[in-house]
């Protein structure tokens, strides 16, 4: 039976066939279709995962998806491409490469909590490829830590760069050893500079890369409670900063202010290894010390004075600067018309300080209640105006500022035209007012608004000591706030914390001041000399001045009307008053070194004024005739006088009036020459040929002599007797400031809006 099953298989599976071939044939396709289908699906779906996007090239690299937004931070600090993958994986370390990241990039406005640091830890940094500045810097350490026992400041620790991992210091700030004090960090960084590429090279590219890379705050060290750098170079080979010296330390501290963010806490320090090393790294030492104490207790680093300028970093600061350093006055105007500043020095407009705003306006409460009350009270605008301005005030009617000359100078960018003509170094010149009120209202005032006006003084004395004191502390008090301001020099400002000169011409007339004698006096105490500007309107106080080492009087027109229209002076006998101004002078031309400052306003008092100009030397015969082009503040009382930007003279139109002066002198038989000139403020100065024209050096070649010699000043007012201005002329005029020569200091440098080396014409 079996036998027959199977032979009749192939016969059933035949019918079977038959009856369903269309079915099986139908399913068999379908089937294959199906199959194909997700075959061909899947296969395409390999091919899109394995294609890389166009023109993004990246590492096949799988990304672990982190569990918050701060981890995805970390990990962007780990891969230079970060994008989010559905492949989990776990964060692994990072691998060792050339630089690590730690922390995210902060948001710039995200405000840094500064705590008050209970000690300071100082850490020096040297580099040395000879070995020098290790000797230097181990010194160094040494002798601060001797100054440092029993302070707040922590023995210094030191490194060697070239044995550092540079991100542990260099990217963010270690962790303090000692956690159980509030510990900051102080940086000192000991840089000599190599032209050829040295380890010193690779230090300068991190810094300059960790400011630039993106994955970081711009300014992860500022955190550092400061930092300071001292540089060394060879002068012999390298004589100046554009041709070199010290560039390195120059570049160091350029980074380390931006990754700090203007934490620099004294002014770099530039040292000649071949001249005076050790003296200024102890100079530098002792300054960095006092700023450690300081900040050991709480006091900061102060952020700049106001009104001064803006402690900008180099880069900006040169553009700031250059605002303000234009090279001819029209120009400047122009700026400062557009800015409508009103911070200016008052030296710029010769020193004259009018006021339209009437002091008793201020504040009713003055006027009602009795007895003298305070010329500028805290209280009333006036002195907001003026604190606003950058003035400090000092007791209740003087005034301190920083000139912007004293603060070029101490970045080794120029003096005014007071060191040119007397050997005034701004950097140590202080420029005060013992009386903020005055008795004119210039047209070309730059303080529109912001002072007290008056005929007679009615106001509380403050005492000459204290204002002494006051203007003292104020003036040192921002000096110490410029130390951090970009390019200042260790030396200069060094320098600069002792004040030599007092020019007593910020705004206002000093001369009004009921004890301008024994203030003066103080100053002369303390070898302080004094330059003295008066408006010529007080002739009592004139005729009672006693000794002043060199007392200017304004002229700002040669007759009655252009002195009404110049001046609009608050006194009806305005000019009787000056008239005996000019025969005072006269008389004190054998006791006091005279000066008249002329500020030409064109198409005021320039055209045909000389003879007139001519006729007021001959009657006051003052040793010196300083000629200025005035500077155009551009407000609107300036406009309503009829003053506009035309009216501001080119050094050019200057010079020809100051040719056309010297000439009217000679025909009245008056020999004045020009003495010196300081083309970049726009001033010339004409001197008495038969007092300051003398021979000179051995060979009594007869040469300009109008410096100040300044100690000699000093001894004859101690001696008590009698004396006059030929006793202390200084020594010759330096040939750089004589007429056509331009009268910029060549040991200076000028720079242009960013900070480039310019020509001096
Ligand atoms: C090859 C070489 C290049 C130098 N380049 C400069 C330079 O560009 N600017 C500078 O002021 N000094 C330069 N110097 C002087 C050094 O900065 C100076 O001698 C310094 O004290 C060296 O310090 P060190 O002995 O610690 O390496 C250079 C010295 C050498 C030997
Ligand atoms: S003399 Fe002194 S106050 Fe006057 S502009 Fe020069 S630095 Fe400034």
């Amino acid at each position: 039976m079996a036998v027959d099953g199977i032979a009749q298989l192939p016969a059933e599976l035949l019918f079977l066939w038959h009856a369903h071939r269309v079915e099986v044939l139908l399913s068999a396709g379908v089937l294959f279709a199906i199959v194909r289908l997700v075959v061909h699906w899947r296969s395409r779906k390999a091919k899109v995962a394995l294609t890389p996007p166009l023109a993004s090239p990246v590492d096949e690299k799988s990304v672990a998806v982190l569990p918050s937004a701060t981890d995805a931070k970390a990990q962007l600090a780990e891969t230079d491409h970060y994008e989010p993958s559905v492949t989990a994986k776990k964060p692994t370390r990072p691998k060792a490469g050339p630089k690590r990241v730690t922390g995210g990039k902060k948001a710039k406005s995200s405000p840094v909590r500064e705590t008050v640091p209970e000690q300071i830890q100082p850490l020096v940094f040297y580099y040395s490829l000879g070995g020098s500045t290790r000797a230097y810097a181990e010194r160094f350490a040494e002798e601060l830590s001797r100054q440092s026992e029993d302070s707040k400041i922590l023995s210094p620790e030191t490194y060697d760069l070239t044995e550092l991992d540079y991100d542990d210091f260099f990217i963010s700030i270690p962790k303090p050893k000692d956690d159980s004090k509030r510990t900051a960090y102080f940086y000192l960084l000991l840089i000599p500079s190599y032209d050829i590429d040295t380890e010193l090279s690779n230090f300068l590219t991190h810094l300059q890369e960790t400011h630039h890379d993106f994955r970081i705050d711009t300014a992860p060290l500022q955190q550092l409670a400061g930092y300071s750098v001292f540089g060394f170079g060879d002068k012999q080979d390298w004589p100046t900063e554009q041709q070199g010296f010290c560039s390195q330390a120059i570049e160091v501290d350029k980074w380390m202010s931006k990754l700090t963010a203007r934490k620099r806490a004294f002014p770099i320090g530039l040292a000649d290894v071949k001249r005076n090393a050790d003296a200024s790294l102890s100079e530098w030492r002792t300054g960095l010390k006092s700023i450690m104490e300081d900040l050991a207790e709480g006091k900061g680093l102060g952020e700049g004075v106001s009104g001064s300028g803006e402690a900008v970093e180099s880069g900006d600061e040169d553009e700031a600067e250059d605002e303000e350093e234009s090279d001819d006055s029209f120009t400047r105007v122009q700026k400062k018309s557009a800015k409508k500043s009103s911070t200016d020095d008052v030296e710029d407009i010769g020193g004259k300080a009018p006021i339209p705003v009437d002091f008793t306006t201020t504040s009713k409460t003055a006027v009602q209640s009795s007895g003298p009350k305070a010329m500028v009270p805290k209280a009333s605008p006036t002195y907001g105006s003026l604190t606003k301005q950058g003035y400090s005030i000092v007791g209740t009617h003087s005034g301190v500022k920083i000139c912007r000359w004293t603060k070029s100078a101490l970045r080794g960018r120029g003096s005014c035209y007071k060191f040119s003509f007397y050997g005034i170094a701004s950097h140590r010149c202080m420029e005060a007012t013992p009386s903020l009120s005055c008795s004119n209202k210039c047209v070309f005032c730059w303080r529109h608004g912001t002072n007290p006006v008056g005929t007679t003084w009615r106001w509380q004395v403050d005492p000459p000591g204290m204002i002494f004191e006051g203007i003292k502390a104020e003036h040192y008090k921002k000096i110490k706030m410029l130390r951090g301001v970009p390019g200042v020099r260790s030396e200069r400002f060094a320098e600069g914390m002792r004040i030599r000169h007092c020019a007593l011409s910020l705004v206002g007339e000093p001369i009004f001041y009921p004890h301008i004698n024994e203030l003066l006096g103080m100053l002369h105490k303390e070898h302080i000399s004094s330059f003295l500007v008066c408006n010529a309107q007080h002739p009592d106080q004139l005729a009672a001045l006693g000794p002043v080492t060199q007392l200017y009087v304004s002229i700002d027109a040669s007759d009655k009307e252009t002195l009404r229209k110049i001046d609009r002076p608050l006194h009806r006998d305005f000019w009787e008053r000056f008239m005996r101004c000019m025969d005072i002078l006269r008389e004190k031309r054998d006791t006091h070194r005279t000066v008249f400052r002329l500020t030409l306003v064109k198409g005021f008092n320039i055209d045909e004024e000389a003879e007139g100009y001519a006729k007021l030397v001959e009657q006051a015969q003052p040793s010196f005739v300083e000629v200025k082009g005035v500077t155009y503040c551009g407000t609107s009382t300036a406009a309503g006088a009829g003053l506009t930007m035309q009216n501001v003279p080119f050094y050019e139109e200057v010079s020809a009036f100051v040719l056309a002066l010297e000439a009217a002198l000679k025909r009245r038989g008056l020999d004045y020459g020009i003495g010196a000139e300081h083309a970049h403020s726009c001033c010339i100065l004409l001197a008495d040929r038969s007092r300051y024209y003398l021979p000179s050096g051995e060979n009594g070649e007869m040469r300009w002599h109008t410096l100040i010699d300044y100690p000699k000043f000093f001894e004859l007012v101690e001696s008590g007797k009698p004396f006059g201005p030929h006793d202390y002329i200084g020594d010759a005029t330096p040939e750089w400031a004589a007429w056509g020569n331009g009268g910029f200091d060549p040991r200076d440098q000028r720079v242009d809006r960013k900070g480039r080396p310019k020509a001096v014409e």
